[in-house]
């Protein structure tokens, strides 16, 4: 029997770094040059600590990041990030730099609370192991240290040197009083390359990761090409674009047009401002000049307090919203810890709604002060603009009659619906094979009927009643159609007796009733129609062909009784085929060609053919062939009229 011996005092865990070092650089990070964002946001933090410390810092020329490469021809050369921020103290450097996890910026009892600081993890600076084997960090912190025991005045302190090594270890020195003497507060940060990040230790390569992470950073930040510290590349000039004071609106309609241009590379048709209290969001909405597919991802570039989150964030705005890309920062949401995404949590949806409210009142304001502009965005984004108004009843109210649908007519607008019916009821079709296969008969007798199957229109057509008071609506199928059909004149149906017994014969198998009326168009010899009791009767029948046979039982007991059900073959007296086979006359050949009619009619209706059906084509065309080759062939004459 086995037996546990009672758990001995609590250890430690071991963390293996490199394992960790794989993790984050292999799965967490989308790659290796996410380090430069890492090191930024340190030194942002850094100055903002020192502010909060001193609200009266920076002053002149302090509060600035500068990178460095040091030999960049060299095997190995070296980067140098500085800053003049709060620094470390020797407590701080054992504290947060040797413990994975913890982070001076995060306040463990409230640890959902937002605070002032980009980072929260207490795992960034690991990333530098991805482009280096050595981290060297030299600090001096702002703060004085505590009086040593006995002593009652604090301090100054001194400069540190932390070395830690991919291997996992590391190495703490104070350092010595003349080094120290010549050190200022803040902290800098060696890099030395591993074989294989060269690239990133080149400075056009470093001006570039610099601009697309800290190009909206609040404090200076300048990349240094060696021996030249006069000609320092700086990488954010202005304040975001968006927050920049301009004369006329126009001028910043086209200064943000502009920017959007360089951004994303996309001409835009218009900008609409975004603003968010949840989260402290802003920013800007691009409209885009085509209507994107609704499978493409919606991806837009997001700042997380100025730090570039991600180029391709997607879950910001609402998700109907696939009619712009935005540029946008926000103060107060949480990164997930890949930091590429935005967490998802009550602040953000909050955010998502704010923001969707913002293009809604854009939308808004367009149909009252610029109907043209709205037009034109409603013809590329009506998709969006659908999704959003079957959320939105007031919305709904604003642009339904501006939407475009497919109707037997083509495609119109409600508004030009309206005026070609002159009527509110919107007749519709659901079902996309039912409106092919009715809307040439429909479209034939001058019935404009909406196709309502593609997304988003069968919902915006049935709410018509609850939002348009005088609205009503009505669904069509071919059965409804046939009640307009011309009925024949007596002398008409009784030639038509013939064809009518045959094909009764024939369908009665299929519980199929044949009819015989006018209708156009002409060259539609037969259509076919169900019931909706029927048309789910028959998809019953078609599961229960390809279902096994413990299915096929199970479907058996759904099946209502299925005497009466009938499908209905309305021959056309004025197709020239149809009219050839009545005044014909010939059974032998009815009983011939009504099969295939039949068949040909299911086929047009767009619905897959039974097993029993398909036997009936197969036997049919067979037939038709050997009968057609027989000499005695009766001749069908070509006069009907
Ligand atoms: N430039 C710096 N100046 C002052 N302290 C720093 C600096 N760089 C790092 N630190 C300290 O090291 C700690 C760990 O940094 P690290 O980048 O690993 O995590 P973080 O920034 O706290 O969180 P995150 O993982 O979200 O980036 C920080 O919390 C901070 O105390």
């Amino acid at each position: 029997m086995n037996t546990f011996s009672p758990s001995q005092s609590p250890r430690n865990f071991q963390i293996n770094l490199h394992g960790i070092i794989e993790l984050l650089s292999g799965h967490l990070y989308s790659g290796p040059q996410v380090f430069v964002r890492e090191l930024l946001q340190n030194a942002v933090d850094a100055l903002t600590a020192r502010t909060q410390l001193d609200p009266s810092w920076p002053t002149g020329e302090a509060g600035r990041i500068t990178l460095e490469v040091w030999n960049p021809r060299a095997a190995r050369p070296t980067l140098v990030v500085r800053d003049d921020g709060i620094g470390l103290t020797e407590q701080e450097v054992h504290t947060f730099l040797a413990t994975i996890g913890l982070s001076s910026k995060r306040d463990e009892a409230n640890w959902d609370d937002p605070t002032d600081f980009i980072g929260r993890f207490g795992i960034g600076l690991l990333s530098c192991f991805v482009v280096s084997e050595e981290i060297v960090v030299i600090t001096k912190s702002a703060k004085p240290s505590p009086p040593r025991p006995g002593e009652i005045t604090p301090r100054a302190n001194v400069g540190v040197e932390w070395r830690g090594r991919s291997d996992g270890t590391y190495t703490v020195r104070t350092l010595d009083p003349e080094s120290d003497a010549a050190l200022e507060i803040g902290t800098k940060v060696f890099l030395t390359c591993k074989p294989g990040s060269e690239e990133f230790f080149c400075t056009n390569r470093l001006i570039e990761l610099a601009r697309d992470y800290g190009s909206l950073l609040p404090y200076r930040i300048e990349v240094i090409a060696e021996g030249a510290r006069e000609r320092a590349t700086r990488i954010n000039p202005e304040p975001p674009p968006w927050r920049q004071i301009y004369a006329r609106p126009e001028e910043r309609d086209q200064a943000l047009l502009a920017y959007g241009r360089s951004v994303f590379g996309i001409d835009f048709i218009d900008v609409i401002p975004l603003r968010a209290e949840a989260g402290e969001v802003d920013g800007v909405a691009f409209v885009l000049p085509f209507s994107p597919s609704l499978a493409s991802k919606r991806t837009h570039r997001v700042y997380l307090k100025r730090m570039l989150l991600s180029e391709q964030a997607d879950n910001l705005l609402p998700e109907w919203a696939f009619f712009v890309k935005c540029v946008a920062n926000a103060n107060r949401l949480k990164p997930t810890a890949s930091r590429e995404r935005f967490h998802e949590n009550a602040d953000l949806a909050n955010a998502r709604d704010e923001l969707g409210a913002c293009l809604k009142k854009y939308l808004v304001r367009l149909a009252n002060r610029d109907p043209q502009r709205l037009r034109r965005i409603v013809e590329l984004h009506y998709l969006s603009i659908k999704a959003l108004a079957i959320r939105d009843d007031e919305f709904y109210r604003l642009v339904i009659d501006w939407l475009p649908f497919e109707t037997s007519m083509g495609r119109m607008t409600l508004t030009e619906y309206r005026r070609r019916e002159e009527s509110d009821t919107l007749k519709y079709v659901a079902n996309l094979d039912q409106f092919r296969q009715i809307a040439p008969v429909a479209a034939a007798q001058g019935i404009c009927l909406i196709n309502a199957a593609y997304t988003y229109d069968l919902d915006l057509v049935e709410r018509f009643p609850d939002i348009v008071p005088e609205g009503r609506v009505e669904a069509i199928d071919a059965d409804d159609l046939a009640r307009s059909f011309d009925e024949l004149e007596p002398d008409e149906l009784d030639r038509a007796s013939t064809l009518l017994d045959v094909a009764e014969v024939i369908l009665r198998p299929f519980r199929c009733l044949p009819q015989v009326k006018r209708f156009l168009p002409v060259e539609m010899p037969a259509l076919y129609s169900l019931s909706a009791e029927a048309e789910f009767l028959r998809s019953l029948e078609r599961t229960k062909e390809v279902a096994n046979s413990l299915w096929s039982s199970v479907l058996d007991g759904i099946a209502p009784g299925d005497e009466e059900i009938h499908a209905r073959l309305r021959f056309n007296y004025d197709n020239p085929l149809i009219r050839c086979l009545i005044e014909l006359n010939h059974r032998p050949t009815l009983e011939k060609v009504v099969p295939i009619l039949y068949v040909q009619s299911l086929l047009m209706s767009h619905r897959p053919l039974k097993a029993d059906e398909l036997a009936l084509l197969n036997t049919g065309l067979s037939d038709l062939i050997v009968w057609g080759l027989e000499p005695r062939s009766p001749q069908c004459s070509r006069e009907t009229a």
